[in-house]
């Protein structure tokens, strides 16, 4: 794959001295097409897979920090060709208690049941590091907060949503892009980051870099 703005220049996939390869570290398909949305194909995809718990008193913001610059580094320490690795984490929580990825139904009810006529906090974390062959590329991450406010659901409701079934692998068991929508009366901050990648500050980074993969 090559960048649909400015791939590797002989079209080969591999680097070339002006152009890293741009390594996406995530197995999210909306990360992709949040990418894609801005016009940017990664050269490759290439999933982190690390352990996700949080840390014991471990805060959301800094949570959602943590494990983008933790996906980042692990494939950056992968990668043998100059490369810019790209990660993000996205983290919903309630205050302090960060709420899980639903994997299956019960936690997904529970996250609902929670999230029910109420405001809660998304949090994702983007990080940028280079690969060791890229000694050009900087690291950075950024964080970006979010409000999202649910309207209050019958129990009716929430198994409907169940039912539709795109809570599966969603942190707090919604999808903003997804049938929950009809349930959000309030977003403040980035719908692009709730989905996965807030796309402003991801171009901001990028744009900081020497790559120029956007102009
Ligand atoms: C709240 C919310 C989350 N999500 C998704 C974004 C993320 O894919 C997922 C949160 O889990 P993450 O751990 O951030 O990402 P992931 O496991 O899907 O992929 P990877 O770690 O390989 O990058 O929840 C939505 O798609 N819509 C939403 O409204």
């Amino acid at each position: 794959m090559t960048s649909a703005i400015s791939g590797p220049d002989d079209g080969s996939g591999a680097a070339s001295a002006s152009r890293p390869l741009l390594v996406l570290a995530s197995a999210s398909p909306r990360r992709l097409s949040l990418l894609a949305q801005i016009g940017l194909t990664p050269d490759r995809v290439d999933a982190a897979d690390l352990d996700e718990t949080p840390a014991p008193r471990e805060l959301p913001l800094p949570y959602a920090r943590r494990l983008a610059v933790e996906k980042a580094a692990v494939v950056a320490a992968r990668t043998d060709e100059p490369a810019l690795i790209l990660a993000a984490d996205t983290v919903v929580s309630m205050g302090r208690r960060i709420m899980p990825k639903a994997e299956d139904r019960d936690t997904a009810r529970t996250c609902l049941e929670l999230l029910s006529g109420r405001r809660h906090t998304v949090v994702t974390a983007v990080a940028l590091a280079p690969s060791g062959a890229w000694s050009e590329g900087r690291r950075c991450v950024r964080a970006v907060e979010t409000t999202v406010t649910f309207s209050r659901l019958t129990e009716r409701q929430i198994e409907g949503l169940l039912d539709l079934g795109d809570w599966n692998g969603k942190a707090g068991g919604y999808a903003l892009q997804g049938h929950a929508a009809s349930f959000i009366r309030f977003v403040s901050g980035s719908p692009s980051a709730v989905i996965g990648l807030p796309l402003f500050e991801t171009a901001q980074l990028l744009r900081g870099q020497k790559g120029a993969w956007l102009t």
